[in-house]
């Protein structure tokens, strides 16, 4: 096969690691919206704090994939999942499992940037609170500016923290989101396309706090953009028509597919 011609960018080195510890797993995953079958059987095992991209034309089921990672599919009508998903070894779809708790583990930021409606303090105040992880004030105060920092929206926000959070730019509400995932001290955070909305430098900030977000927690992304790709992920995988093809290190998949498929698709010839 020749060689793709998507240029790998030469951006900044990505956080190394070094783990091969498996964070979540996937065997045999098939989902049916009623009578129509959107995933085909999906085996993947994602490492424990990597950055994994979930590639491919559009409808070929990646956001359906990663929504079975935290089961928000559960949330969808008529939605059926099968197969096995673990995360550090434990069924996620076991029914004794807390759901509400496996969603504060294995948190999920969208595409479009969804604050609550109250303000920037309540929206990160409002996880801990519900899981009880923190008990006074001070603590509260110290979740949510840790948080706020750990997002990079700290010294943006600290002086008007009371302010609503619809009242940020979409790039400030999309970190304000990511602020809130992480206040409940989730493992594996998933991303529906995180950039999609966001202008280039929003885009930017959000990539280089993806890259340092990796080194405290696995990340598991659907982008269009498979320059972001090469830009954050260590991991890519390729979907398509409800399969996944292949995945690997993120290099080697854009410079050297091992199926023609993959190949077509990061050279444009579909898509
Ligand atoms: N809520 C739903 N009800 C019925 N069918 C759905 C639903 N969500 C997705 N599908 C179908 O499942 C298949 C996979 O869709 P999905 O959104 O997972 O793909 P995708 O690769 O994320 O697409 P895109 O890149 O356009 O967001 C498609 O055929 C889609 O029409």
């Amino acid at each position: 096969m020749t060689t793709a011609t998507v240029a790998v960018p030469k951006a900044a080195p990505k956080r190394e690691t070094h783990s091969s510890q498996v964070k979540m797993s996937t065997r045999g995953v098939k989902v049916f919206y009623g009578d129509s079958q959107a995933l085909y059987g999906i085996d993947l095992d994602i490492i424990e704090n990597e950055v994994i991209a979930f590639i491919g034309p559009s409808g070929c089921g990646k956001s359906t994939f990663l929504r079975c990672l935290n089961r928000m599919n559960d949330t969808i009508t008529g939605c059926r999942v099968e197969g096995d998903v673990t995360l550090d070894g434990n069924d996620i779809y076991a029914p004794s499992l807390d759901v509400v708790l496996l969603r504060a583990q294995v948190g999920i930021v969208f595409q479009k940037p969804n604050p609550f409606p109250k303000s920037i303090y309540e929206n990160i105040a409002y996880g801990p609170r519900l899981h009880g992880l923190a008990k006074r004030r001070a603590e509260l105060d110290e979740v949510v500016e840790s948080s706020l920092q750990r997002a990079g929206l700290w010294g943006e926000v600290k002086d008007r923290l009371d302010q609503p959070g619809t009242s940020l730019s979409g790039g400030q509400q999309q970190r304000l989101c990511i602020a809130r995932t992480i206040a409940v001290s989730p493992e594996v955070i998933l991303m529906d396309e995180p950039c999609s909305a966001l202008d280039p430098i929003a885009t930017a900030k959000i990539e280089q706090l993806i890259d340092e977000l990796s080194a405290s927690y696995t990340i598991a992304m659907v982008t269009h953009n498979m320059q972001q790709a090469a830009r954050v992920a260590h991991k890519t995988a390729f979907f398509h028509m409800g399969d996944m093809v292949e995945v690997g290190d993120t290099d080697k998949i854009f410079t050297n597919p091992r199926d023609q498929r993959t190949h077509d698709y990061i050279t444009g010839r579909f898509g």
